[in-house]
């Protein structure tokens, strides 16, 4: 090997879409080059603009372009491919700059900026001499877009930014002119479109409304890298820092895999910092659906992972919510990481993690069946019934069991009585508080006898042990430094089971961390000792779908000061992404501790069409109009590419529902009316094999689909008037609890989507529709 080549990862992206006879050449060229860059077939050459940009051939049509990044430590020299193009598309104005916030190698072609906006700029594109006198085809071909009609004057979309502002935000040099001359949202998503990462970022931000102080806090800042004098001209040094795919003889493999890869080797700098950064206790990332949480979840396991000192135990927890998911969490993990190191990271969720605490301290004899919250209603019914009481319903008196008493792990009637009911709709009296207590004591008691309790018990029951344990491993640590380090032989706790504890886990790695009760917080902080990086949260507070808010400072959990936020979404497109912030506008949101939460500045790059919104007359023609869309989406999803392949349209497409009856109506219907295979969803995945995904809302979290249905959105549905309309009255804020979790659960279906959303109902539309 004489040179060692990178792939610029918007070029790696390019290349994704490109003919696979091209992606072919470009392997062969590779070959060739990292051999011997001036081989004659190579006909390597600097363009007549920007020196720093070299143009290969790769065939008779096709170019790589790329930049000198100096000598490697190892005397190699190094070639970053920036692009490759048609011969056609090889301009004098293309360029490469260093960026001056974030160091890295930002490639600029101004071929994909708007025909309007380069004239209104006064620039005129000019093929590169290489390409215009070598070969027999005369016209040098714009790119972008034919010659505008003449337009009228107007205001330009970034009026209030200066260049100085733009340049201070970090946009590359040669777009900055050009930014400031765009004047609608078209030119503006054009520029975007082809402008590196960062500028992308600040200009989608800036024209979506946000301030040059907030674009600076949330954008730029985050991605900012500490930079030496004369990094402008260090191409060596600025290499390293830029996000690349070293080309290897894997890189065939790479290129047929696409852009589903693009996750485990790129992360964006936002990501990046807070997946390297080392904390000094819990730290938190948030961030609207899709910005990559559990991507930077899985990147701070591994990365937690390759620092331990080999060994035997599992040092590292991966937990998360629900049982899919962490089989989903299992198989992302082992595509990142060797199998000696996922032996390091037990992968568990929660309720799972729960249980095994509790059959490992199980008593002969005490064995407990879990059972269901419908289940344990019916049991505190009968206990109501019994006592021929009328003043509160089993389903408030289970409210106050699982937010007041399991919630702040009340065990004593004269703990009840001081415990704080903020939230709680309802006033109780001392004696009320009194009556309250001895029922539910009642009902937990009967629950006990026939050995039975609730996952919330086990919860509560498995955190005990663990604080238990924590207690004692601490009290042995202080005996120890009290005694110098010396032998404990003469201490009470020196059975062998006291002397071997240690804290389970070095490090707690949590997804999905909105949905875990206060049970669940607590068992988690006594699992893991307190120290540097021990707890690493991931959440957002706007998908949570059950009715636990937690604050964690008051479980002992202190995020202040170590919190992150992810602004980019990598999923959805911007127009389904602005319907569904909607969706929970109107609410307030807190962050998981004492303070609030929000979406601003959440954003897309991606583009799609606007999600549909549709009226129907009855479920027969909600179902018939569901059917010719799904028909729609499959033959655009199976429509043959250029190279004549077909892709698979199983679990592409999904439909969404309000709960388990209406799903096996929805399937059941669109197999028997209409021909469409079905899969059900279900807590252990997708169940019945067929194409198109249905499930309720609860069973999309986490999940993504290119196509995706909300069935079923009309008033009394979401939210289910029936079951929650009589708290209006007689408990309001549980009744605005529901109504926000209601909310909570649109949001997340209608963010489960990629590039197309489409919603229906008939009869009246749900309120929380944006329509
Ligand atoms: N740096 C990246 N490069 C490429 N793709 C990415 C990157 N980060 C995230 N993605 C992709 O974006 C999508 C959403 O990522 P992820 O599931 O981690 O988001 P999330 O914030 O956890 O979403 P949600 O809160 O909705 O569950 C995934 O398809 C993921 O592969």
């Amino acid at each position: 090997m004489t040179a060692r080549l990178s792939l610029y990862q918007k070029a790696e992206n390019e290349l994704y879409k490109m003919d696979s006879s091209v992606k072919t050449k470009f392997y062969d060229f590779c070959h060739l080059f990292r051999n011997d860059p001036d081989h004659p077939k190579l006909d390597l050459k600097p363009l007549k603009g920007d020196g720093r940009i070299f143009r290969a051939k790769i065939d008779p049509s096709y170019r790589a372009l790329l930049a000198r990044a100096g000598v490697g430590p190892d005397g190699v020299q190094q070639w970053l491919v920036v692009a490759v193009r048609h011969r056609r598309h090889v301009y004098e104005e293309l360029s490469v700059a260093i960026n001056r916030i974030t160091g890295e190698i930002e490639f600029v072609d101004l071929g994909v900026v708007g025909q309007s906006v380069l004239k209104r700029a006064g620039i005129a594109l000019t093929l590169d001499p290489a390409e215009r006198d070598a070969h027999t085809e005369p016209k040098p071909e714009p790119s972008a877009a034919p010659e505008p009609m003449l337009e009228p004057a107007s205001e330009p979309l970034l009026a209030s930014c200066t260049a100085e502002n733009l340049r201070s935000l970090g946009v590359v040099e040669a777009l900055i002119d050009l930014a400031l001359q765009v004047t609608t949202d078209e030119e503006l998503d054009q520029l975007v479109a082809g402008a590196p990462p960062l500028t992308a970022e600040v200009l989608t931000g800036l024209g979506a409304g946000m301030s040059v102080e907030e674009v600076e806090r949330e954008i730029t800042r985050p991605a900012a890298a500490e930079l030496e004098p004369g990094y402008e001209d260090d191409m060596a040094a600025a290499l390293t820092r830029t996000a690349v795919t070293t080309v290897d003889d894997d890189v065939r493999h790479v290129l047929a895999e696409g852009d589903f890869r693009a996750w485990k080797v790129y992360l964006h700098p936002t990501q990046r910092k807070i997946v390297e950064r080392g904390y000094k206790g819990p730290a938190r990332v948030s961030g609207g659906p899709g910005t990559g949480k559990t991507i930077v979840a899985l990147h701070r396991t591994a990365r937690l992972a390759a620092e331990l000192p080999h060994g035997h135990n599992k040092p590292i927890l991966l937990t998360t919510y629900t049982k899919n998911l962490t089989a989903d969490l299992r198989s992302r993990l082992s595509s990142l990481i060797p199998p000696e190191l996922i032996a390091r990271v037990d992968i568990k969720h929660i309720d799972q993690l729960a249980q095994n605490i509790l059959n490992e301290n199980k008593a002969a004899g005490a064995q407990r069946s879990l059972i269901n919250d419908d289940q344990a209603l019916d049991t505190l019914r009968e206990v109501l019934f019994e006592h021929d009481e009328q003043r509160w319903d089993a389903e408030f008196l289970f409210d106050e069991w699982e937010q007041i008493v399991l919630g702040q792990s009340v065990t004593s009637r004269q703990d009840y009585f001081k415990a704080r009911r903020a939230g709680m709709g309802r006033p109780l009296s001392r004696p009320e508080r009194a009556a309250v207590w001895k029922l539910l004591d009642q009902f937990t008691l009967r629950l006990n006898g026939i050995g039975r309790e609730t996952w919330a018990q086990a919860a509560e029951r498995a955190a005990r042990y663990e604080i238990e344990r924590d207690r004692k491993i601490r009290l042995r640590a202080e005996r120890k430094d009290e005694v110098g380090g010396g032998d404990l032989i003469h201490l009470d706790d020196n059975s062998s089971a006291v002397r071997y504890l240690r804290h389970r886990y070095q490090h707690v790695v949590v997804d999905e961390a909105q949905d875990l009760s206060s049970a669940h917080w607590k068992m988690l902080r006594a699992m893991v000792a307190a120290g540097d990086n021990d707890m690493f949260i991931a959440g957002d507070t706007h998908q949570r779908i059950y009715d636990r808010q937690v604050t964690l400072s008051t479980v002992g959990i202190n995020i202040r000061g170590r919190s992150s936020k992810l602004t980019l979404s990598y999923r959805t497109t911007q127009e389904i992404l602005d319907q569904a912030a909607k969706v929970v506008r109107a609410e307030s949101y807190d962050d998981l501790d004492d303070g609030t939460e929000n979406l601003k500045g959440y954003h897309s790059l991606l583009r799609g069409p606007t999600p549909e919104f549709v009226a129907c007359m009855d479920w027969e023609d909600e179902i018939s109009q569901l059917a010719a869309a799904l028909k729609q989406w499959r033959a655009e999803i199976t429509r043959p590419t250029d190279e004549g392949t077909v892709r698979d349209p199983s679990g592409t497409m999904a439909v969404c529902v309000a709960d388990g009856e209406m799903a096996g109506r929805v399937a059941a219907d669109l197999q028997i009316k209409h021909g469409i295979t079905t899969a059900i969803l279900t807590k252990e995945g997708p169940q019945g094999g067929g194409e198109v995904h249905v499930g309720t809302m609860h069973r999309f979290k986490g999940l993504e689909y290119q196509k995706l249905a909300v069935v079923g959105a009309s008033d009394g549905i979401l939210p289910r008037t029936g079951l929650i309309e009589k708290y209006a009255t007689t408990d309001p804020k549980r009744y605005e609890r529901e109504l926000k979790k209601c909310r909570n659960q649109l949001f997340v279906a209608a963010t489960r989507a990629r590039d197309a959303l489409r919603v229906s109902w008939h009869g009246t539309a749900s309120p929380f529709l944006p329509v």
